[in-house]
């Protein structure tokens, strides 16, 4: 009974070793990798075994012998079942190779000799001495495996052998000697890191078979033992073409580093069923199995598709792989107690049941579920064995190592069952593992199960739902800029409207304020002229015949101008024309002729009563009056001025404005309003030259009438032929405004009795009246030329405006002279 055939991992150890370095990647897609707690040497120099690697690796092959041992043993399988025996050390420190003893251990020929009854020598892949401790074994039997799982085979390693003879050891270890799982945590780890060229995802699950029960010992609180699991759904075993036997429902959990994964089987393995036995203080009363799930997939940049690009993920295959780690529970012969008995018969009625299958593999090396006499092969008979199925069948690498112990305290007909099932399962499993075929798509293997695909569509999926998101996101700010804008404009081109409405009632009551200043100065003008020549309002003009009219217009014209006049000027205007009626009523006072009940009547006796004091009230007045209106142009031109300027500065705000064609539309009324004003300005001068010079005319009358003041009056004439002269004269210097009616003739007050006049100086006096009519003539001639005035047809003028009838009047050689039925009124409408 020996074997000569090595184990199917390189036993030399001469595979590349999996390091970890400052050059490792990162992952920065599924999986992080965490710095491992320290960088084991894969080195397994001292190992005896002489092993072949199989799979695919063919470089991994070393020398002349190891490519014959392939040839050998890879043409059928064998190769990818590694089974290993491992010797624990006694509890007296014997160490193994005992001179003289039953039991003879050499780990360099991997040969287990026993010289009892049923002995013989032992050959294996590896046996491992009291003296090897679990990194040596780990790099024999699980590391090659480990890093083919890691490139897509599925692997599975298991501890058989007798209750306390290290298996749990072997597989977890300590904290100071870690075992084969712990070991192979940090390899997988080691391999994601130094392979950028793909990308990961690891999901781990761990369960137990208690009594021929499934428990999941992640979804169990800790130190929950026996029972704990009665709450759980009952877990149970399925099979599926494309994954074979597996348990359902059972938790898996992604780990991202070594760290997390080892606190996961932590967990796990404080809910595994212990307790205490003849040989094991702790025993493992249940098989134990973590199944570490790892999905990859080729990582290469793609220069097509946006989405690769960002991704940084080729969206190809997902090649899926399973590492299985079993810790079976140990085989008892007897127990002393009924629930350790009971436990006893499910671990022994399962591991038999395995035994068997591994029989009855020896006689089907096609690994067909039935022996060669066409039966089923008893893989349903057990969990153990149900789940092993894959395995055992030929789909998986392979590794097993069987503990034993060579104390004399131990039974050794218990070993040497230990060491023939170790021997049967060398001869019998027979692995066909291939790489696992790349899942493309979502259905199938590749599909609901292989979360590496499913998290890509995911992150797809989030990816466009945040394009999409940002997308609306962005077009909604952008309507809300918009309506922000829009909402902003309107409110600029609502205070806008508001401004320039202001600013039109502004300046139209500033423009109604100017034309009734305008209108009221006309007024005041016409009625200045009242010594002059007048203009009425179109029907009626004539020589003033009573100083009592030019008071009257002028009154008439100062309360209209009062009524309409805005407030600001009213005073000022009030003022000066008060002063004027003031100035007059001082002349009559003056004059201290006082007739009449009537106050007309004592105006016109004032008046006519003393022909200096009369003309001296109208040089007074026509002064005072012109003070007035000089004082009004300069009031006037201010405010023109500051018209212009408001004006100028509304312009320039309404060029920045956006209502800018309103402003200057508005603008462009203003200068032509201003414009206007400028001319009636121009012409309210040209009027006041002409006020001044009928003022001189006046004067120099005065002095005529002084001189003939000498002269004394006959007392035959009659008062009526005296006032008629009188009145001719008074014609002569008086202007009537056309807007008030002239008196009747009878109306005329009569003059003063006290005055007296003979011919001689009446023949002065005309002279006088001549030498003014002249005067004035010679105005009205000027006025003509200077095309204020309009000469009529008959001889007769008139003020050459387009509204207003002028005043006309006749001229003659000698003078001016009245119409008093109005014949010779001409009216300029005409
Ligand atoms: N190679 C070894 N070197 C040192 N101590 C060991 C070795 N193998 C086993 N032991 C010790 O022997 C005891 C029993 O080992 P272990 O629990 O691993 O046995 P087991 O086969 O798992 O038993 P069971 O089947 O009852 O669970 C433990 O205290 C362990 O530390």
């Amino acid at each position: 009974m020996s074997s000569s055939t090595p184990s199917f991992l390189n036993g030399s150890g001469e595979g590349k070793s999996i390091f970890s370095g400052p050059g490792a990647r990162t992952s920065d897609g599924l999986v992080s990798v965490a710095s491992p707690p320290h960088s084991r040497s894969s080195s397994a120099q001292e190992s005896y075994s002489t092993s072949a690697t199989t799979y695919d690796d063919l470089a991994d092959m070393g020398g002349t012998s190891a490519a014959e041992k392939r040839t050998s043993r890879g043409a059928d399988g064998k190769g990818n079942v590694i089974v290993s025996v491992r010797v624990r050390p006694d509890s007296a420190g014997n160490q193994g190779k005992t001179e003289g003893g039953e039991w003879m251990v050499e780990g360099r020929k991997s040969v287990v000799s026993y010289r009892g009854r049923e002995g013989g020598d032992y050959y294996y892949d590896n046996v491992f001495t009291q003296n090897d401790n679990n990194s040596r074994v780990y790099d024999h039997i699980a590391k090659r495996l480990v890093r083919r799982v890691m490139e897509g085979y599925h692997g599975t390693v298991f501890a058989y052998g007798m209750t306390g003879t290290g298996k749990t050891f072997s597989m977890q270890g300590t904290q100071s000697s870690p075992g084969v799982i712990p070991l192979a945590i940090t390899d997988i780890f080691s391999y994601i890191r130094e392979t950028p060229s793909r990308e990961f995802l690891l999901r781990v699950s761990y369960l137990e078979i208690y009594n021929e029960k499934i428990h999941d010992l992640l979804s169990m609180s800790p130190g929950n033992g026996v029972g704990a699991g009665a709450a759980q759904e009952e877990i149970k075993l399925r099979e599926d073409s494309k994954r074979g036997v597996y348990a359902t429902p059972l938790k898996e959990e992604i780990v991202q580093s070594p760290t997390q994964l080892l606190r996961v089987i932590a967990r796990g393995d404080q809910a595994r069923r212990t307790a205490s036995t003849q040989f094991n203080a702790r025993s493992s009363r249940s098989h134990a199995v973590v199944q570490i799930v790892v999905e990859s997939r080729e990582r290469t940049p793609s220069n097509s598709g946006g989405e690769s690009k960002r991704s940084g993920l080729m969206p190809g295959g997902v090649r899926v792989s399973t590492l299985s780690l079993i810790d079976l529970a140990g085989s008892e012969k007897a127990a002393e107690s009924k629930e350790r008995r009971a436990e006893g018969s499910h671990i022994n009625k399962s591991l038999l049941t395995l035994g068997t299958v591994i029989s009855k593999l020896s006689e089907n090396k096609e690994g067909k579920p039935s022996d060669k006499d066409g039966k089923h092969l008893p893989y349903r008979d057990s969990k153990l064995t149900r789940l092993l199925q894959g395995a055992l069948s030929g789909n998986s690498l392979v590794s097993i190592l069987c503990t034993i112990t060579t104390s004399s305290a131990a039974n050794a007909t218990e070993t040497i069952n230990t060491l023939k099932f170790a021997s049967r399962a060398k001869n019998s499993i027979v692995s066909h593992a291939k790489r696992a075929e790349e899942a493309l798509g979502v259905g199938g293997e590749g599909g609901a199960r292989v979360l590496l695909e499913r998290y890509r569509m995911e992150i797809l999926e989030l990816r466009n739902q945040l394009e999409s998101q940002a997308k609306s996101n962005s077009a909604k700010a952008e309507d809300e800029e918009k309506i922000r804008d829009e909402e902003e404009e309107r409110a600029r081109e609502k205070e806008a409207e508001a401004r320039h409405e202001e600013q039109m009632l502004e300046m139209q009551l500033a423009r109604t304020a100017l034309k009734e200043r305008i209108d009221h100065l006309n007024r005041l003008i016409l009625s200045s002229k009242s010594t002059g020549v007048n203009s009425s309002n179109g029907t009626y003009s004539a020589l003033g015949m009573h100083p009592r009219f030019s008071q009257a217009s002028i009154r008439t014209s100062i309360a209209t101008s009062v009524a309409s006049r805005p407030f600001l000027e009213r005073s000022g205007s009030l003022g000066s024309t008060s002063s004027t009626i003031g100035r007059r009523s001082a002349a009559q006072r003056q004059s201290g002729t006082v007739e009449g009940g009537s106050n007309e009547d004592d105006d016109s006796l004032g008046e006519f009563g003393d022909g200096t004091a009369s003309l001296q009230a109208q040089n007074q007045a026509l002064q005072a009056d012109l003070v007035d209106k000089n004082r009004y142009i300069a009031t006037l031109e201010k405010r023109l001025l500051h018209a212009r300027r408001a004006s100028s500065s509304r312009a320039s705000m309404g060029f920045s404005s956006p209502n800018k064609g309103i402003m200057v539309g508005e603008d462009h009324s203003v200068s032509t309003l201003l414009k206007e004003k400028d001319a009636e300005i121009a012409e309210l001068r040209a009027r006041l030259d002409d006020k001044d010079r009928m003022l001189a005319a006046l004067r120099s009358a005065a002095r005529s009438r002084d001189v003939a003041e000498g002269l004394e009056m006959p007392r035959n004439e009659s008062p009526n032929e005296m006032r008629n002269e009188i009145r001719n004269e008074t014609r002569a210097s008086l202007l009537y405004e056309g807007a008030v009616s002239p008196p009747p003739q009878g109306a005329l007050p009569d003059p003063p009795v006290s005055l007296s006049r003979g011919s001689s100086s009446f023949r002065r006096r005309t002279r006088s009246v001549d030498e003014m009519s002249r005067i004035l003539d010679e105005m009205i001639q000027d006025r003509v030329e200077a095309g204020h005035l309009v000469r009529g047809n008959r001889g007769s003028v008139r003020v050459a405006s387009d509204n207003k009838v002028s005043a006309v009047m006749k001229s003659n050689n000698t003078g001016l002279e009245s119409a008093p039925d109005g014949a010779s009124i001409e009216n300029g409408s005409k």
